[in-house]
């Protein structure tokens, strides 16, 4: 298959480099698009990728482009692993290209201000156009780069379409679920990245394993609460994509929203914080449209009102875990 993976951060690298392995039983043709042309040079004298994915050479047979029309000509399948921000702007920039070009997206979150969900963009954008889907669950780029086992989960409400891509990208080393649950998928995915956050937070002041279980816990009933009203199925928020993920992003320490939640119970102030990470950390724009979304549909979401009240009202981390432990008892499954 050719494969136009797009946008060369961390993720958009290492699936590069996973899809363009050489050992691999089914080779594929891949292309790696930066939209920025001093990037691409980057790339192409250090045939690695010192800004966002340092330690990993790109493999000999990737190609690399800032062209994004050279990136999706003749491809079978755009990979766009962009932030969700930059979600819209990369299909606008497919449809510009004039190129009937099946998509997924590997990006995790809630779009600002809109708070809607990646494939609900993609409806706005891209309807019609061809099948798309969402490449999401348990996953950091470093060890699928290393090619270390790694289960995800393709999501569309186009079955065939799940199917077959899962079906075409799956190794041994790789290996890929499909499923028609996009808004499930989505909403797992997105809302995990706020609950690291508060797990970071937890373990940066000292609170245990025993808090950091609470909170995981805890945070897959919230994930579920708004996760069902959103239209997703209860058997994929137990799956990868919702405890598989999330349970790997409050243990982990290669997860970027976790680093933010140990930082911040650290004092220290989140400009600084986000400066001194250079990735992304989707969970800091997710937790607000969370909240706005969690208000609006009434549903209880404590945990992600007091990663919001840290991360934006500028609440001290310990005011907010007080308030968050001296919430009234209440049934653990109402
Ligand atoms: N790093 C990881 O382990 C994983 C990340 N993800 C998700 O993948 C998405 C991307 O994450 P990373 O690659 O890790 O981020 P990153 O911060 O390492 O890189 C982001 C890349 O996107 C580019 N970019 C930003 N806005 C853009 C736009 N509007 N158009 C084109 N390019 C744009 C940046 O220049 C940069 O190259 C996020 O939603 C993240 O949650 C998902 C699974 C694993
Ligand atoms: O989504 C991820 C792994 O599945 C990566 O998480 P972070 O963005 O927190 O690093």
């Amino acid at each position: 298959m050719r494969i136009a993976v797009l946008g060369a951060g961390a993720w958009g690298t290492a699936l590069a480099i996973s899809l363009g392995a050489n050992n691999r039983a089914s080779s594929h043709q891949v292309t790696l698009w930066t939209r920025d042309p001093a990037h691409l040079a980057e790339l192409v004298s250090e045939r690695s990728n010192q800004r966002y994915f340092p330690g990993f050479p790109l493999p000999d047979s990737l190609r690399l482009t800032s062209v994004l029309d050279v990136a999706v000509e003749g491809a079978d399948l755009a990979l766009i692993v962009v932030p969700v921000a930059g979600l819209r702007e990369t299909l606008r920039g497919i449809v510009a290209c004039g190129k009937v070009v099946p998509v997924v997206w590997g990006c995790k979150g809630f779009e600002a201000q809109s708070a809607t969900l990646p494939h609900q963009v993609a409806q706005e954008e891209y309807d019609g156009v061809a099948p798309c889907g969402v490449l999401s669950g348990p996953s950091f780029a470093q060890e699928v780069a290393q090619g270390l086992p790694t289960a995800l989960t393709l999501a569309s409400h186009d079955e065939e379409f799940s199917r077959s891509i899962a079906a075409q990208l799956h190794t041994a080393r790789l290996r890929i679920y499909s499923s028609t649950d996009v808004a499930g998928v989505e909403t797992g995915g997105a809302v995990k990245n706020v609950i690291s956050i508060a797990a970071g937070i937890s373990d940066g002041m000292g609170f245990g394993h025993n808090a950091r279980a609470a909170l995981i816990t805890r945070g897959l009933a919230e994930i579920t609460r708004l996760g069902l009203k959103l239209g997703g199925c209860l058997e994929t928020f137990m799956g990868l994509t919702g405890a598989g993920d999330l349970i790997l992003t409050c243990t982990g320490d290669l997860s970027r929203n976790r680093r933010v939640g140990l930082l911040l119970a650290a004092g220290r102030p989140l400009p600084d914080i986000l400066r001194e990470l250079g990735h992304t950390a989707e969970g800091v724009h997710t937790a607000r449209e969370v909240l706005r979304l969690s208000r609006a549909l009434k549903i209880e979401m404590p945990i992600t009102q007091a990663v919001c009240s840290i991360l934006h009202d500028g609440v001290p981390a310990r005011l907010a875990v007080e308030a968050l432990l001296n919430r009234e008892p209440k049934a653990e499954t109402s």
